[in-house]
Parts: C-alpha cells; structure tokens; sequence
C-alpha cells in the first residue's frame, strides 16, 4: 500500500496551468527529492500534497508560517494543537506547561535553539527561524514530511545535520531543494519538474549531479 497516492487533472492558479495531469505514488519508508527551475511548480506541487493529506502530513512551508510575535515554544507547540483540548492550548499559551516544555527542549537542543525557547520568532535570524520550523514539524508527530526548501538559510554543515534530523525522523518525505547534490545524499528517488510535467522519476542511486544539473 502507498503512503500517498496524489492524483491530479492538472494544478494552476486564475486558468494559468503550472502543471498538467501526472500521478504519484509515494511508497512508505521512501523520500523523494523534487527538483526543477525556480517557477517550474515545486510548491504548487508540494501545497497540493498537503491539501490533500493534512492528517498525515508535516508542512514545512517556504515562507515558514510562524507567528514572529510568539515564542519559539509556542510556535512550536503549535505543531500539536488538535491535540489538546482548548482549555490547555489557552493555559498553554499564557503559562507553558511544564510537560510541554519538557517535550520541546531536546528538539531545540538537538537544533541548536536550546537558549532561545522564550525568544520572539521575530529576534531571531532566518537561518534560527527555520530551525524553528523545522522543530515544529518534528514535534508534530506525522509520518510524512512535506518541506519546502528546509535548508535554504543555513551554512553546509548545519544544513546536513537539519536534513539529517528530519531524513531519521519522518518514515517518508517529499522535499524540494535546489541543490543537486544535497538532492542526491537525501533523496532515494528524485523527481524533476519542466515544462509543466514531471519529467523524471528515478532512483538517486541511477542519477548523477550532471544529469541533474540538465533540469536547471
Ligand atoms: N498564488 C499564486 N497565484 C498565481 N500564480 C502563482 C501563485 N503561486 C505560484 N504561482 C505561479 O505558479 C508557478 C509555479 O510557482 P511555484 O511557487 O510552484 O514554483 P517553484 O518551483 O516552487 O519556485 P521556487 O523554486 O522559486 O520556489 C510560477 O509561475 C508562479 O508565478
């Protein structure tokens, strides 16, 4: 059985097609890489997984989606609101609850946040922001992650250990980077977007970095 099946007549916006039908087919344990020219429908692709499998689903937006006036804690704990009945999420949001602290601290350790739990979203630095919404889908507890460039603010190494963390949390992933060899140390199976289609689909193991670099 798929983790996901994601079927589709064709995504745009206004009566513009971004891309036309395709079919894909998500098998449990697997991670893909998407991949594709700035405006090809990474993210329309990505917003369309996601609309159409919120339960299971872990979104790591571009533009992040926090809440820069909250805390770090509290946009994290966000991740796990439904879980939590109103009265909690409302006590929560004005004293954190010890449990709830407890839960979040080893993910901010483990990003190298720990110093900033009280912090404002809105004093910290993008690469920091990220990490928070990297934390936030890790605390969600979904089993697929769906992330929209995680990486792009962070230096090498920190990047490699982010995509590391989030690679040994989520049973299965859809990611779309814009750095081929990134793509091919993470990704098992890397799709690629032109024209309006997906135009490849294969196993990392069977691709290079120059047959990857054709698709920008
Ligand atoms: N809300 C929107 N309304 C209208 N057009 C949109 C909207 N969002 C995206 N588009 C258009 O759809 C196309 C695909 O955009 P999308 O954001 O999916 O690309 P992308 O591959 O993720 O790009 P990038 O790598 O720059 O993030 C682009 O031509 C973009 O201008």
């Amino acid at each position: 059985m798929s983790a996901l099946t994601i079927q589709s007549d064709g995504l745009g916006y206004g009566g513009q097609t971004v891309l036309g039908p395709f079919r894909l087919d998500i098998q449990p344990g697997e991670h893909l890489i998407l991949l594709g020219k700035s405006g090809c429908g990474k993210s329309t692709l990505l917003n369309h997984i996601y609309t159409e499998n919120r339960d299971e689903c872990a979104l790591i937006p571009q533009g992040l989606g926090l809440v820069d006036r909250l805390s770090v804690f509290h946009n994290i704990y966000m991740g796990r609101l439904s879980r939590h009945s109103v009265f909690h999420n409302l006590r929560n949001l004005v004293v954190p609850a010890e449990a709830r602290v407890a839960e979040i601290l080893p993910l901010l350790e483990r990003l190298g946040l720990s110093d900033k739990c009280f912090s404002a979203v809105a004093d910290l630095s993008g690469g920091q922001q990220q990490r928070v919404a990297v934390a936030r889908a890790l605390y969600q507890g979904a089993s697929v992650l769906l992330a929209d460039e995680p990486v792009s603010a962070l230096d090498g190494p920190e990047a490699d250990r982010v995509m590391s963390l989030l690679s040994e949390h989520f049973a299965s992933a859809v990611i779309t980077l814009h750095d081929v060899e990134r793509a091919l140390r993470y990704g098992q199976r890397i799709i690629a977007i032109q024209d309006g289609a997906l135009v490849l689909d294969e196993p990392a193991a069977r691709l290079s970095v120059s047959a990857l670099n054709a698709f920008y």
